[in-house]
Protein backbone atom coordinates (compact mmCIF):
# COMPACT_ATOMS: atom_id res chain seq x y z
CA UNK A 1 0.00 0.00 0.00
CA UNK A 2 1.29 3.14 -0.46
CA UNK A 3 0.14 6.59 0.36
CA UNK A 4 1.57 10.30 -1.85
CA UNK A 5 0.87 13.22 0.29
CA UNK A 6 0.98 15.95 -1.88
CA UNK A 7 1.75 19.74 -1.70
CA UNK A 8 2.59 20.05 1.92
CA UNK A 9 4.78 22.47 4.04
CA UNK A 10 6.86 19.90 4.91
CA UNK A 11 8.91 20.30 8.51
CA UNK A 12 11.38 17.26 8.52
CA UNK A 13 12.83 18.65 12.43
CA UNK A 14 16.27 16.78 9.91
CA UNK A 15 16.91 20.28 8.93
CA UNK A 16 15.92 24.01 9.85
CA UNK A 17 14.00 24.77 7.08
CA UNK A 18 10.73 23.91 5.98
CA UNK A 19 10.01 23.61 2.09
CA UNK A 20 7.01 22.50 0.09
CA UNK A 21 6.77 19.15 -0.89
CA UNK A 22 5.58 15.61 -1.22
CA UNK A 23 5.90 13.01 0.95
CA UNK A 24 5.89 9.17 -0.48
CA UNK A 25 4.54 6.28 2.05
CA UNK A 26 5.11 2.53 1.31
CA UNK A 27 3.57 0.49 3.76
CA UNK A 28 4.96 1.31 7.40
CA UNK A 29 7.84 3.45 6.22
CA UNK A 30 8.58 7.15 4.68
CA UNK A 31 10.02 5.95 1.03
CA UNK A 32 10.59 9.68 -0.01
CA UNK A 33 10.78 12.60 0.79
CA UNK A 34 10.99 15.35 -1.51
CA UNK A 35 9.73 19.44 -3.53
CA UNK A 36 8.22 17.18 -6.69
CA UNK A 37 7.85 13.13 -6.39
CA UNK A 38 6.17 11.80 -9.77
CA UNK A 39 5.20 8.36 -7.51
CA UNK A 40 2.39 5.61 -8.12
CA UNK A 41 0.12 5.51 -5.41
CA UNK A 42 -2.79 3.78 -3.75
CA UNK A 43 -4.18 7.09 -2.49
CA UNK A 44 -3.20 10.79 -3.03
CA UNK A 45 -3.87 13.16 -0.63
CA UNK A 46 -3.72 16.54 -1.35
CA UNK A 47 -2.36 18.23 1.39
CA UNK A 48 -1.81 21.72 0.02
CA UNK A 49 -2.65 24.32 2.65
CA UNK A 50 -1.32 22.07 5.15
CA UNK A 51 1.90 21.66 7.28
CA UNK A 52 3.53 17.94 7.23
CA UNK A 53 5.57 17.14 10.72
CA UNK A 54 6.55 14.24 12.89
CA UNK A 55 3.63 13.01 14.78
CA UNK A 56 3.80 14.37 18.29
CA UNK A 57 5.06 11.96 21.07
CA UNK A 58 4.12 12.33 24.37
CA UNK A 59 6.23 11.25 26.74
CA UNK A 60 5.02 10.69 30.28
CA UNK A 61 1.37 10.42 30.70
CA UNK A 62 -1.22 8.23 32.72
CA UNK A 63 -3.82 7.62 29.79
CA UNK A 64 -6.99 6.23 31.89
CA UNK A 65 -6.45 9.26 33.97
CA UNK A 66 -8.60 10.70 31.15
CA UNK A 67 -11.68 9.08 33.35
CA UNK A 68 -10.75 11.40 36.37
CA UNK A 69 -10.35 14.82 34.20
CA UNK A 70 -11.87 17.49 36.28
CA UNK A 71 -13.15 15.69 39.28
CA UNK A 72 -10.70 17.23 41.70
CA UNK A 73 -9.03 20.03 40.65
CA UNK A 74 -7.05 22.82 42.52
CA UNK A 75 -5.54 20.78 45.23
CA UNK A 76 -1.86 20.39 45.93
CA UNK A 77 -0.16 17.38 44.50
CA UNK A 78 0.09 14.96 47.55
CA UNK A 79 -3.64 15.83 48.73
CA UNK A 80 -4.71 15.39 45.13
CA UNK A 81 -2.80 11.92 44.56
CA UNK A 82 -3.27 10.32 48.41
CA UNK A 83 -7.16 11.60 48.95
CA UNK A 84 -8.16 11.74 45.43
CA UNK A 85 -6.66 9.99 42.85
CA UNK A 86 -5.25 6.89 44.48
CA UNK A 87 -8.61 6.13 46.34
CA UNK A 88 -10.32 6.35 42.56
CA UNK A 89 -7.83 3.94 41.21
CA UNK A 90 -8.72 1.76 43.83
CA UNK A 91 -11.97 1.19 42.02
CA UNK A 92 -11.17 1.16 38.42
CA UNK A 93 -11.98 -2.19 37.04
CA UNK A 94 -9.72 -3.53 34.05
CA UNK A 95 -12.87 -2.50 31.84
CA UNK A 96 -12.50 1.20 32.98
CA UNK A 97 -9.20 1.41 32.39
CA UNK A 98 -9.58 -0.15 28.59
CA UNK A 99 -11.97 2.38 28.06
CA UNK A 100 -9.98 5.64 29.93
CA UNK A 101 -7.00 4.61 27.46
CA UNK A 102 -9.41 4.84 24.91
CA UNK A 103 -10.99 8.03 25.69
CA UNK A 104 -7.29 9.17 26.45
CA UNK A 105 -6.02 7.83 22.91
CA UNK A 106 -8.98 8.94 21.15
CA UNK A 107 -7.97 12.91 22.07
CA UNK A 108 -4.72 12.19 21.63
CA UNK A 109 -4.89 11.17 17.96
CA UNK A 110 -7.13 14.25 17.68
CA UNK A 111 -4.77 16.02 18.78
CA UNK A 112 -1.74 15.24 16.57
CA UNK A 113 -0.39 12.71 18.83
CA UNK A 114 1.19 9.58 17.73
CA UNK A 115 3.08 7.69 20.41
CA UNK A 116 3.25 7.63 24.25
CA UNK A 117 4.72 6.45 27.23
CA UNK A 118 2.18 5.59 29.89
CA UNK A 119 2.37 4.28 33.82
CA UNK A 120 -0.74 2.83 35.04
CA UNK A 121 -2.25 -0.41 36.59
CA UNK A 122 -4.16 -3.22 34.73
CA UNK A 123 -1.89 -2.44 31.61
CA UNK A 124 -3.01 -5.64 29.48
CA UNK A 125 -6.30 -3.62 29.12
CA UNK A 126 -4.12 -0.57 27.88
CA UNK A 127 -1.71 -2.86 25.78
CA UNK A 128 -4.78 -4.21 24.06
CA UNK A 129 -6.06 -0.73 23.58
CA UNK A 130 -3.06 0.71 21.58
CA UNK A 131 -3.22 -2.70 19.86
CA UNK A 132 -6.73 -2.19 18.59
CA UNK A 133 -6.56 1.88 18.20
CA UNK A 134 -3.15 1.40 16.30
CA UNK A 135 -1.35 3.94 18.17
CA UNK A 136 2.47 3.38 19.11
CA UNK A 137 3.19 3.32 23.05
CA UNK A 138 6.01 2.61 25.49
CA UNK A 139 3.59 0.93 28.67
CA UNK A 140 4.77 0.63 32.59
CA UNK A 141 3.49 -1.28 35.36
CA UNK A 142 3.51 2.14 37.98
CA UNK A 143 5.31 0.10 41.35
CA UNK A 144 4.46 1.64 44.19
CA UNK A 145 5.84 0.06 47.25
CA UNK A 146 3.66 1.48 49.90
CA UNK A 147 1.26 -1.59 50.84
CA UNK A 148 2.65 -5.10 51.47
CA UNK A 149 1.26 -6.19 47.81
CA UNK A 150 4.72 -4.89 45.74
CA UNK A 151 5.40 -8.22 44.97
CA UNK A 152 2.49 -8.71 43.20
CA UNK A 153 2.90 -5.97 41.53
CA UNK A 154 5.96 -6.77 40.24
CA UNK A 155 5.09 -9.85 39.09
CA UNK A 156 2.48 -8.10 37.00
CA UNK A 157 5.06 -5.57 35.92
CA UNK A 158 7.08 -8.22 34.55
CA UNK A 159 3.96 -10.19 32.84
CA UNK A 160 3.60 -6.90 30.56
CA UNK A 161 7.11 -6.65 29.77
CA UNK A 162 7.20 -10.54 28.52
CA UNK A 163 3.43 -10.57 26.74
CA UNK A 164 3.17 -7.11 24.92
CA UNK A 165 7.23 -6.20 24.22
CA UNK A 166 7.80 -5.80 20.22
CA UNK A 167 4.06 -6.73 19.89
CA UNK A 168 0.77 -4.71 17.61
CA UNK A 169 3.71 -4.80 14.76
CA UNK A 170 6.60 -3.45 16.93
CA UNK A 171 4.43 -0.73 18.00
CA UNK A 172 4.09 -2.24 21.98
CA UNK A 173 7.68 -1.56 23.58
CA UNK A 174 7.99 -1.67 27.87
CA UNK A 175 9.68 -0.38 30.60
CA UNK A 176 9.86 -0.95 34.76
CA UNK A 177 8.59 1.97 36.45
CA UNK A 178 8.88 2.52 39.86
CA UNK A 179 6.80 5.69 40.88
CA UNK A 180 8.79 7.68 42.31
CA UNK A 181 11.68 8.12 45.01
CA UNK A 182 8.96 8.87 47.41
CA UNK A 183 6.84 5.44 46.82
CA UNK A 184 9.28 3.02 46.15
CA UNK A 185 12.04 2.53 49.70
CA UNK A 186 15.54 2.20 48.95
CA UNK A 187 16.01 -2.21 48.85
CA UNK A 188 13.04 -2.49 45.99
CA UNK A 189 14.12 0.33 43.87
CA UNK A 190 17.81 -1.13 43.93
CA UNK A 191 16.61 -4.91 42.80
CA UNK A 192 14.62 -2.63 40.20
CA UNK A 193 17.35 -1.20 38.09
CA UNK A 194 19.25 -4.43 38.70
CA UNK A 195 16.14 -6.27 37.08
CA UNK A 196 16.35 -3.41 34.53
CA UNK A 197 19.83 -3.66 33.82
CA UNK A 198 19.69 -8.04 33.67
CA UNK A 199 16.28 -7.89 31.09
CA UNK A 200 18.08 -4.90 29.51
CA UNK A 201 14.77 -2.61 29.84
CA UNK A 202 14.21 0.87 30.46
CA UNK A 203 12.71 2.61 33.50
CA UNK A 204 10.27 5.04 33.32
CA UNK A 205 9.67 7.22 36.86
CA UNK A 206 8.85 10.39 38.59
CA UNK A 207 11.50 12.64 39.91
CA UNK A 208 11.45 15.76 42.22
CA UNK A 209 8.24 17.64 41.19
CA UNK A 210 7.27 19.15 44.24
CA UNK A 211 9.13 20.96 46.97
CA UNK A 212 7.06 18.90 49.75
CA UNK A 213 8.67 15.59 47.76
CA UNK A 214 11.82 17.54 48.45
CA UNK A 215 11.13 17.79 52.22
CA UNK A 216 10.06 14.07 52.55
CA UNK A 217 13.30 12.89 50.70
CA UNK A 218 15.39 14.89 52.70
CA UNK A 219 13.77 13.55 56.06
CA UNK A 220 14.15 10.04 54.84
CA UNK A 221 17.47 9.91 53.18
CA UNK A 222 19.21 13.47 53.70
CA UNK A 223 19.55 13.83 49.87
CA UNK A 224 17.31 15.76 47.33
CA UNK A 225 15.17 13.04 45.11
CA UNK A 226 17.98 13.44 42.33
CA UNK A 227 21.08 12.55 44.81
CA UNK A 228 19.14 9.72 46.68
CA UNK A 229 18.68 7.99 43.02
CA UNK A 230 21.34 9.10 41.91
CA UNK A 231 23.72 6.91 44.95
CA UNK A 232 21.04 4.09 43.97
CA UNK A 233 22.57 4.14 40.55
CA UNK A 234 19.78 4.67 38.43
CA UNK A 235 21.49 7.32 35.71
CA UNK A 236 24.80 4.87 35.35
CA UNK A 237 23.24 1.98 34.38
CA UNK A 238 20.20 2.29 32.57
CA UNK A 239 17.52 4.45 29.89
CA UNK A 240 15.47 6.29 32.31
CA UNK A 241 12.97 8.44 31.39
CA UNK A 242 12.06 11.27 34.30
CA UNK A 243 8.84 12.73 34.57
CA UNK A 244 9.18 16.29 35.80
CA UNK A 245 12.22 16.67 37.34
CA UNK A 246 10.81 19.69 38.55
CA UNK A 247 12.55 20.76 42.28
CA UNK A 248 16.55 20.55 40.56
CA UNK A 249 19.34 22.50 42.04
CA UNK A 250 22.36 22.63 39.20
CA UNK A 251 24.04 19.94 41.50
CA UNK A 252 21.10 17.57 40.61
CA UNK A 253 21.56 18.54 37.11
CA UNK A 254 25.35 18.17 37.05
CA UNK A 255 24.35 14.25 38.63
CA UNK A 256 22.47 13.95 35.48
CA UNK A 257 24.89 14.70 33.10
CA UNK A 258 25.73 11.46 30.67
CA UNK A 259 22.46 9.45 31.38
CA UNK A 260 20.83 7.46 28.89
CA UNK A 261 16.90 8.98 27.82
CA UNK A 262 16.88 12.20 29.95
CA UNK A 263 14.37 14.16 31.59
CA UNK A 264 10.38 14.67 30.41
CA UNK A 265 8.90 18.34 30.87
CA UNK A 266 5.41 18.42 31.93
CA UNK A 267 4.97 22.10 32.15
CA UNK A 268 0.65 22.46 32.28
CA UNK A 269 0.93 19.81 35.19
CA UNK A 270 3.79 21.77 37.21
CA UNK A 271 2.26 25.58 36.52
CA UNK A 272 -1.49 23.87 37.01
CA UNK A 273 -0.36 22.04 40.38
CA UNK A 274 1.99 24.90 41.49
CA UNK A 275 4.98 22.90 41.39
CA UNK A 276 7.56 24.70 39.82
CA UNK A 277 9.29 25.43 36.23
CA UNK A 278 12.06 22.40 35.59
CA UNK A 279 15.19 23.82 34.47
CA UNK A 280 15.30 22.27 31.38
CA UNK A 281 17.68 24.85 29.77
CA UNK A 282 20.62 23.67 32.08
CA UNK A 283 19.59 20.31 31.45
CA UNK A 284 19.60 20.53 27.54
CA UNK A 285 23.13 22.64 28.24
CA UNK A 286 24.91 19.58 30.30
CA UNK A 287 23.82 17.33 27.41
CA UNK A 288 20.92 16.19 29.19
CA UNK A 289 17.86 15.10 26.40
CA UNK A 290 14.50 17.24 27.43
CA UNK A 291 10.98 15.63 25.67
CA UNK A 292 7.77 16.62 26.47
CA UNK A 293 4.60 15.41 28.02
CA UNK A 294 1.43 16.12 29.60
CA UNK A 295 1.17 13.67 32.54
CA UNK A 296 -2.40 12.30 32.93
CA UNK A 297 -5.38 14.34 32.03
CA UNK A 298 -6.37 14.30 35.74
CA UNK A 299 -3.69 16.78 36.69
CA UNK A 300 -2.94 18.13 33.23
CA UNK A 301 -6.54 18.50 32.07
CA UNK A 302 -5.85 17.84 28.28
CA UNK A 303 -3.66 16.06 26.60
CA UNK A 304 -3.18 18.78 23.75
CA UNK A 305 0.75 18.41 23.40
CA UNK A 306 0.49 21.41 21.60
CA UNK A 307 -0.40 23.11 24.54
CA UNK A 308 2.75 22.35 26.01
CA UNK A 309 4.95 22.93 23.61
CA UNK A 310 3.60 26.89 24.06
CA UNK A 311 3.80 26.27 28.02
CA UNK A 312 7.48 25.11 27.61
CA UNK A 313 8.56 27.93 25.58
CA UNK A 314 6.48 30.19 27.87
CA UNK A 315 7.80 29.04 30.62
CA UNK A 316 11.72 29.28 30.35
CA UNK A 317 10.89 32.78 28.65
CA UNK A 318 9.71 34.57 31.79
CA UNK A 319 12.01 32.44 33.80
CA UNK A 320 14.83 33.99 32.09
CA UNK A 321 13.03 37.25 31.42
CA UNK A 322 14.38 36.46 27.92
CA UNK A 323 11.89 35.71 24.78
CA UNK A 324 15.54 34.27 23.30
CA UNK A 325 15.20 31.49 25.58
CA UNK A 326 13.58 27.90 23.82
CA UNK A 327 12.77 29.21 20.55
CA UNK A 328 9.98 27.89 18.50
CA UNK A 329 12.18 25.29 16.61
CA UNK A 330 13.46 24.13 19.73
CA UNK A 331 10.07 23.79 22.01
CA UNK A 332 8.77 21.83 18.73
CA UNK A 333 11.95 19.54 18.48
CA UNK A 334 11.56 18.87 22.23
CA UNK A 335 8.18 17.10 21.70
CA UNK A 336 8.85 15.18 18.57
CA UNK A 337 12.97 14.14 18.27
CA UNK A 338 13.62 14.68 22.06
CA UNK A 339 10.79 12.98 23.13
CA UNK A 340 11.57 10.32 20.93
CA UNK A 341 14.87 9.90 22.28
CA UNK A 342 13.49 9.48 25.76
CA UNK A 343 11.18 6.38 24.67
CA UNK A 344 14.19 4.63 22.74
CA UNK A 345 12.30 5.03 19.01
CA UNK A 346 14.38 7.70 18.11
CA UNK A 347 15.75 5.68 15.26
CA UNK A 348 12.45 4.78 13.58
CA UNK A 349 10.51 8.14 14.70
CA UNK A 350 10.30 11.69 15.75
CA UNK A 351 11.62 13.01 12.39
CA UNK A 352 10.76 12.82 8.95
CA UNK A 353 13.54 10.88 7.25
CA UNK A 354 13.14 8.23 4.18
CA UNK A 355 13.68 5.24 6.16
CA UNK A 356 11.75 6.02 9.21
CA UNK A 357 8.40 4.87 10.50
CA UNK A 358 6.02 7.23 8.82
CA UNK A 359 3.97 8.57 12.16
CA UNK A 360 3.19 11.89 11.07
CA UNK A 361 0.63 14.61 11.28
CA UNK A 362 -0.89 17.08 8.87
CA UNK A 363 -1.82 20.31 10.61
CA UNK A 364 -4.41 22.21 8.59
CA UNK A 365 -2.95 26.17 8.20
CA UNK A 366 -6.47 27.48 6.41
CA UNK A 367 -8.01 29.19 9.31
CA UNK A 368 -7.53 32.93 10.64
CA UNK A 369 -5.22 31.93 13.54
CA UNK A 370 -2.76 30.00 11.25
CA UNK A 371 -2.31 33.40 9.16
CA UNK A 372 -0.60 34.84 7.22
CA UNK A 373 2.76 31.84 7.07
CA UNK A 374 5.43 34.14 7.63
CA UNK A 375 7.34 31.67 10.23
CA UNK A 376 5.97 27.64 10.56
CA UNK A 377 7.64 26.87 13.11
CA UNK A 378 6.44 29.99 15.03
CA UNK A 379 2.87 29.03 14.40
CA UNK A 380 3.11 25.78 14.99
CA UNK A 381 4.83 26.48 18.11
CA UNK A 382 2.82 29.62 19.45
CA UNK A 383 -0.42 29.75 17.75
CA UNK A 384 -1.91 25.92 16.85
CA UNK A 385 -4.16 23.94 18.53
CA UNK A 386 -4.78 20.37 18.70
CA UNK A 387 -8.29 20.61 16.78
CA UNK A 388 -6.18 22.45 13.64
CA UNK A 389 -4.94 18.66 13.23
CA UNK A 390 -6.44 17.16 10.14
CA UNK A 391 -4.80 14.06 9.42
CA UNK A 392 -3.09 11.46 11.98
CA UNK A 393 -0.70 8.92 10.48
CA UNK A 394 0.92 5.74 12.74
CA UNK A 395 2.69 3.08 11.11
CA UNK A 396 1.63 4.15 7.84
CA UNK A 397 -1.87 3.80 8.81
CA UNK A 398 -4.39 6.90 8.79
CA UNK A 399 -5.68 6.80 12.36
CA UNK A 400 -7.34 10.13 11.68
CA UNK A 401 -8.65 11.52 7.98
CA UNK A 402 -10.43 15.40 7.79
CA UNK A 403 -10.70 15.04 11.57
CA UNK A 404 -12.92 11.62 11.52
CA UNK A 405 -11.67 8.98 13.65
CA UNK A 406 -11.15 5.74 11.43
CA UNK A 407 -10.27 3.22 14.20
CA UNK A 408 -12.32 4.34 16.97
CA UNK A 409 -16.49 4.24 17.72
CA UNK A 410 -16.46 7.92 18.85
CA UNK A 411 -20.40 7.28 19.72
CA UNK A 412 -19.73 4.17 21.64
CA UNK A 413 -16.57 5.78 22.97
CA UNK A 414 -18.19 8.63 24.65
CA UNK A 415 -21.64 6.10 26.08
CA UNK A 416 -19.09 3.93 28.02
CA UNK A 417 -16.78 6.87 29.28
CA UNK A 418 -19.46 8.90 31.29
CA UNK A 419 -20.92 6.10 33.24
CA UNK A 420 -18.08 4.49 34.28
CA UNK A 421 -16.58 7.84 35.62
CA UNK A 422 -19.69 8.52 37.52
CA UNK A 423 -19.59 5.31 39.14
CA UNK A 424 -15.57 5.88 40.17
CA UNK A 425 -15.81 8.79 41.76
CA UNK A 426 -19.12 9.11 43.32
CA UNK A 427 -18.23 9.46 47.26
CA UNK A 428 -14.73 10.14 46.91
C1 LIG B 1 0.75 3.25 40.05
S1 LIG B 1 0.41 3.81 38.45
C2 LIG B 1 0.94 5.53 38.36
C3 LIG B 1 0.41 6.38 39.46
O1 LIG B 1 0.88 7.69 39.26
C4 LIG B 1 -0.10 8.57 39.73
N1 LIG B 1 0.13 9.92 39.22
C5 LIG B 1 -0.51 10.56 38.24
N2 LIG B 1 -0.01 11.80 38.08
C6 LIG B 1 0.96 11.92 38.98
C7 LIG B 1 1.84 12.96 39.34
O2 LIG B 1 1.78 14.13 38.73
N3 LIG B 1 2.70 12.75 40.34
C8 LIG B 1 2.76 11.58 40.97
N4 LIG B 1 1.95 10.55 40.70
C9 LIG B 1 1.05 10.73 39.73
C10 LIG B 1 -1.40 7.96 39.28
O3 LIG B 1 -2.47 8.49 39.99
C11 LIG B 1 -1.11 6.49 39.53
O4 LIG B 1 -1.53 6.12 40.81
ZN1 LIG C 1 2.86 11.29 36.16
Amino acid sequence: MKTLIKGALVLTMEKEEAFCGDILIDRDRIADIQPCLDAEADEVIDARGMAAMPGLINAHQHAPMSLLRGFCDDLKLMDWLDKKMLPAEARMTPEDVYWGAKLAMAEMIRSGTTAFADMYIHMNEIASAVEEVGMRASLTRGLVFLQPDGGRRMDEAMDLVRRWSGKAGGRITTMLGPHSPYTVPPEPFREIILLAEQEKLAIHTHLAESKEEGIKIREKHGRTPTEYLHQLGLFDRVHVILAHSTNLSRRDVGLLKGMRGGACHNPVSNLKLGCGIAPILDMAEQGVTVGLGTDGAGSAATLDMFEEIRAAAWLQKLDYGDPARLPAAEALRMATAGSAQLLDIGRDVGTLKAGKKADLILVDLRKPHLQPVHQIHSLLAYCANGADVDTTIVDGKMLMRGRRLLTIDEEELLREVSARAKRIVEGI
